[in-house]
């Protein structure tokens, strides 16, 4: 049954883009590159054809980018992996503009959440060709900030700084270390919302601060409640914003989501999770999804927690997408 909202910003709302993304170098942990197949394995793709009745475009074929790995990368600025994580995120925002160029809707599966550099960068750049230069807000659901400095970071992996490159706060000429990004391809710090947070390193504290960041952690969920937050959340945004949903697996708690590379205790039940991205469905304003950081390699002592994880994500994803209870 079709029961999807109208779409605001989309002129194809029922077409998604789907970009699979094998790819793990953004932090150390092997596996992370697996989980688009094993989400697909899982029947996800399957499921948004045959029951949210979404026309699927680019390929059932997980991007391993292999051709843009060097076979030397040492760090920079401390950065580990950078010419990798920076080519690879430079052509996943072409593969993610030209989907949301067309009207399209763009699922994007991956991968560890560096590949985030590459989605945000390209909803952001065809939104403003399509809306005559609007901003689009970007929320981003994590146990994380992510917004790390090179300078800032205690662990060198781009995975915990995607959101202080996609802010123009951590800024870099090279055009091998990300410095293809353009101004059209940023956010504003005002138009972030976080959800979720839970481990934030004090370098990242004091970003937040700085720039007045809206950020919903989990003391604020057990305060409000997961509804009043999501008013909240979407109140600072606007209801004539269109919203790119970046959503970290290990948001979660590790109950529901076991199989991630940083796990972090105290986190969402799966009900918030899917109420999020619910509500986020609701608004007709989401252009882009991205699900990151599911390993199906770290099963905590069965490989029940890998299933359990996979399943938690294409549950997710459903609900982002316009699955709806009744
Ligand atoms: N996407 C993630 N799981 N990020 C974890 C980041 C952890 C830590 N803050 C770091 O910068 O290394
Ligand atoms: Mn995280
Ligand atoms: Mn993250």
């Amino acid at each position: 049954m079709d029961t999807r909202v109208p779409s605001k910003f989309l002129s194809s709302p029922e077409d998604l883009g789907v970009v699979a993304v094998g790819f793990s170098g953004g932090q150390c942990k092997p596996g992370v590159d697996a989980a688009p197949s094993a989400l697909i394995e899982s029947g996800l793709l399957t499921q948004l054809r045959d029951e949210l009745l979404y026309k699927l475009h680019g390929d059932d074929t997980v991007h391993q980018y292999t051709d843009l790995v060097p076979h030397d990368d040492p760090p920079y600025r401390s950065m580990k992996n950078p010419r990798a994580v920076s080519s690879v995120t430079r052509r996943i925002a072409d593969q993610v503009y030209s989907h949301a160029k067309e009207g399209r809707m763009v699922l994007t599966l991956g991968g560890d959440h560096s590949i985030a550099i590459g989605t945000i960068a390209g909803t952001a750049k065809a939104m403003r060709e399509r809306l005559g230069g609007r901003e689009m807000a970007v929320i981003w659901v994590d146990a994380h900030a992510d917004i790390n400095t090179p300078e800032s970071s205690g662990s060198g992996n781009i995975h915990g700084m995607p959101v202080s490159f996609l802010t123009g706060l951590a800024k870099e000429d090279n055009e091998e270390f990300f410095g293809w990004l353009q101004p059209e391809n940023l956010i504003s710090v005002k138009k972030l919302v976080y959800i979720g947070l839970r481990d934030v390193d004090i370098g990242e504290k004091q970003i937040l601060r700085q720039h007045g960041i809206k950020a919903f952690s989990m003391h604020d969920i057990d305060r409000h409640g997961i509804g009043r937050v999501m008013e909240m959340a979407l109140g600072h945004i606007g209801a004539d914003t269109p919203i790119h949903l970046s959503f970290d697996v290990d948001a979660l708690d590790p109950m529901w989501a076991p199989s991630t590379g940083t796990p972090v205790r105290g986190g969402l039940t799966l009900r918030e999770g899917d109420y999020i991205c619910e509500c986020v469905h609701e608004t007709g304003s989401l252009v882009a999804i991205d699900l990151v950081e599911v390993n199906p390699s770290l099963a905590p002592a069965t490989d029940i927690g890998a299933h359990e994880t996979v399943r938690a994500g294409c549950s997710l994803i459903r609900c982002a997408l316009g699955e709806s209870l009744l």
